[in-house]
Formats: structure tokens, sequence, C-alpha cells
């Protein structure tokens, strides 16, 4: 479990964060998304003890992360995927790692296993694409099989297939129980992914909340119909509704439910050829409370 409470940092004048707060929960996966500058790298870089904040704290298991006797064994993290010495081997880089923490070779083999790097291993990692790369910090985060594993934009430079390795990757690590925390820029690389969502801005949260609830907060209620009856907008809006022309044929509703358009419809003879809900996306909900994020305001951890 990590937690994030009041923390605030400055550079010079710029104020980093802001008074950040919020906990990463075990057996989910929680996406930390913002814009650029927001403070989702400065946040990390507190968790792991890389910045000292001026004011708050941030615990790993109850604890400051320097204060944690293996603290491999507790928090996983991924910062910058670059940050490998070019010329050793992939299992060269992870050995090097495990020994420093008193891990063994065996449990090198296994992570390069679990992140499918296991053919490349004795690879100079500095041949190793962006996505490659992100495997091996993958691996070196689980190394000490830790509880908690935070990873700062591990979707960069993954490859269509290596986003969807990726998705599932991170579920199965939160199905073991572990509290998974994933950086991004895109609310859509954590569509299917993360079951919990903060948001942040300006080095505040402005939002944290279930995925669930952010897809319900952004649900919109319009439906989108097909048909040739020019008679349908009028008798829809005699039964409530708004229907506007979404300009390739359709009409965008709202006011009324699917049930009641479908029945509406019906009753007046109205055949059409579809009759849609639109879904909100994650990304509609970030757009929407990044906007008015009065609804999902934070809480105080608990
Ligand atoms: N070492 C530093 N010196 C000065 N300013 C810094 C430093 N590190 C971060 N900042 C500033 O703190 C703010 C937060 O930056 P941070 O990198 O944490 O944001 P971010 O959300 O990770 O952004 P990005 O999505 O671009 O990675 C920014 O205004 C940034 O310029």
């Amino acid at each position: 479990m990590i937690l994030v409470n009041g923390i605030r940092k400055r550079f010079g004048a710029a104020v980093a964060l802001d008074g950040m707060t919020f906990e990463v929960r075990p057996g989910q996966v929680t996406g930390f998304v913002g814009p650029n500058g927001a403070g989702k790298s400065t946040t990390m870089r507190v968790i792991l003890g890389l910045d000292r904040p001026d004011a708050g704290q941030a615990l790993v298991e109850g604890k400051p992360y320097r204060e944690l006797a293996d603290p491999m064994r507790h928090l996983g993290s991924l910062l910058d995927a670059g940050a490998l010495q070019p010329s050793r081997t992939a299992r060269n880089h992870l050995l090097w790692l495990a020994h420093s923490q008193g891990l063994g070779a065996r449990r090198v083999d296994e992570v390069l296993e679990q992140t499918g790097l296991g053919g490349v291993a004795r690879r100079r990692a500095g041949g190793f694409s962006l996505g490659m790369r992100q495997r091996l910090g993958i691996a070196a985060a689980l190394l000490g099989d830790p509880p908690a594993l935070m990873l700062d934009e591990p979707f960069n430079g993954m490859d269509p297939e290596g986003i969807i390795w990726m998705r599932g990757f991170l579920r199965s690590l939160a199905g073991q129980g572990r509290a998974v925390l994933v950086s991004s820029h895109l609310m859509g690389e954590l569509q299917g992914t993360a079951d919990h969502v903060i948001v942040v801005g300006r080095g505040r949260v402005i939002a944290d909340a279930s995925v669930a609830e952010l897809l319900n907060s952004a649900s919109s209620g319009r439906i989108t119909v097909r048909t040739e009856s020019p008679e349908a907008p009028g008798i829809l809006a005699a039964a409530g509704a708004t229907a506007a022309p979404t300009g390739d044929g359709g009409l965008s509703i709202t006011g009324l439910p699917a049930e009641r358009i479908a029945e509406v419809l019906h009753r007046h003879g109205v055949t059409f050829s579809e009759l849609a809900a639109h879904r909100a996306t994650l990304e509609d909900a970030y757009l929407e409370l990044t906007r008015d994020a009065v609804e999902f305001r934070a809480e105080g951890p608990r």
C-alpha cells in the first residue's frame, strides 16, 4: 500500500506539488493521469525518497521508502526505462540489481520469462527498443516480488502488441493482490486496465474515483437512431425528447432512455436500422472531470 499525504514541493518559484494526497490500494491497477507538468513524476520521486518534500509525507507499507530495510521487496518501480548501462546484457543488468539486494540468479531468470525477455536475455540492453527497455524496467521492478509497483509511463514506446501485453500483465499483477500505480498521459491506454484513476493537475489531485464511477459520471444519456422516416424528429419531440441530426443521416437524441425511444417509434410505425446508446470513454470522463472536478473531489486518506 502506498500512501501520499499532503505533499508540497517547490523548485525555486515553481510549485510542483501543492498538497498531493491519495492512496494506492492492493489488488487494483490505479491510473495516475494528468497533463504535462502536473506533478506525476515528482510525486513518484518523492515516494522513492529521491526528492525531499517541503511538507507532507509518502509512506510505503507504513514507512518512508528510505527507512525500508529491503526496499525492492516492498515497492518495485520503473521511473526511466533508459536508465541502464547499455553495454550490459539484459540478464547482467538484472543480476547486478539482484545482487545489490541479496537476490539470486534464479529470480532474475523468472522475471525475464515473466516479462517476455527470456529469448533476448543475453543481448546487450543498449540495443533494445524502448518497448523492450520498458519490459526490462518492469522485470527489474519485479525482482523483489514486491506487493506494490509504481510505473511511470510504462506504455511509452510500446507497439500495439506490447500495449496489449502490458494491459494484461498489469491486470495479472493486480490479480495477484499487488497495489499497482501506473502513470500515463493517455486515458485510452488505461481503459480496460485501470480499476481506479487519480487525475492530477497543477500539483494536486482533482479527481480520485473508480473507473466505473468516472464512466457513469461522463455518460451523457445520448442515443443515436438511424431512420429514413422524416416524421421521427417530431414524434420524438412530442414524447419529450430532443432530436438533432448527427450530420451523417442519424438522429442524436437526449431526454429519453433507449427503451422508451424504441417504444415510441414502434408505436408510430417508424422503422429504424440502428438505436445505440453513446458510451463514454475514459477520455470523455477525463475531459469532463478536468473541466469541473467538483463531483469527485479528492478526500483525505482514510
Ligand atoms: N528538478 C526540477 N527542477 C525544476 N523544476 C522541476 C524539476 N522537476 C520537476 N519540475 C517542475 O515541476 C512540475 C511538475 O513536473 P513533473 O515532471 O512532476 O510533472 P509530470 O506530471 O510528471 O509531467 P510529464 O507528464 O510531462 O512527465 C513541472 O512544472 C516541472 O517543470
